[in-house]
């Protein structure tokens, strides 16, 4: 049975995308090996030749389970969702699911995309800042009106969902960025609870493997 075989995560410490599959991962206490692939060293292990046959997009997380590889962290999410229900991501009321995904899509297609490391490394290197931060703050005026309509203690009232597991690793770039976070209550408030779970404490960047020493908690 490939369920025997452990998952392997091809993931980068630092990662947003890959972090949002880590939280799930320790949501549903699935135990998996982790394989590092540094964006930044070598001029990007992502490149690799190698890595290029486990994701033809170049980018983490990718992860071998069951026997399939997969990319793309929401794609990862819903199916780990679907074989390893408990506990569930994604509601079973229609109309929240429905917001889930929205959150979900707000974050993974209209934010992180136009702040990523592939999209930062077009632009010089006193542009970068800006850059990150007018796309993250525009997101996130949207994400703190839409919040404000769906969320209970959470993204989507009371339970952990897929949208929380966006919503936690975005805020860590925002602050990354320095994007202040004043005009953003909602979403401060929503990260702070989140934060005390242990799933987001464990796969948080500054606990990894590949964490390099004077970055660790
Ligand atoms: O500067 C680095 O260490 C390299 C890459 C990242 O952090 C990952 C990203 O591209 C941002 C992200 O996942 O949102």
């Amino acid at each position: 049975m490939s369920f025997l075989v452990k998952p392997v995560l091809h993931t980068y410490f630092r990662s947003s995308c890959t972090w949002r599959v880590r939280i799930a991962l320790a949501l549903k206490g699935i135990e998996y090996d982790q394989a590092p692939v540094n964006l930044i060293k070598d001029g990007g292990q992502q490149l690799s030749s190698k890595f290029t046959d486990i994701n033809p997009m170049q980018q983490v997380p990718s992860l071998e389970i069951d026997g399939i590889t997969l990319s793309q962290s929401l794609a990862i999410i819903q199916y780990l969702d679907e074989t390893r229900p408990k506990p569930r991501l994604l509601p079973e009321d229609a109309k929240k699911r429905a917001y889930v995904r929205m959150i979900s899509d707000l974050i993974a297609s209209g934010i992180q995309p136009l702040q990523n490391l592939m999209v930062l490394q077009k632009l010089g290197d006193g542009e970068r800042l800006g850059w990150a931060q007018s796309y993250i703050t525009k997101g996130f005026h949207a994400l703190e009106k839409i919040l404000d309509c769906t969320a209970g203690q959470y993204c989507v009232e009371d339970e952990v969902s897929m949208a929380d597991l966006c919503l936690v690793p975005q805020v860590y770039n925002a602050e990354r960025f320095k994007v202040d976070l004043t005009p953003f209550p909602t979403i401060t408030r929503i990260n702070q609870a989140l934060m005390e779970l242990e799933a987001f404490k464990v796969s948080h960047p500054s606990r990894q493997p590949d964490t390099p020493p004077d970055l660790r908690a």
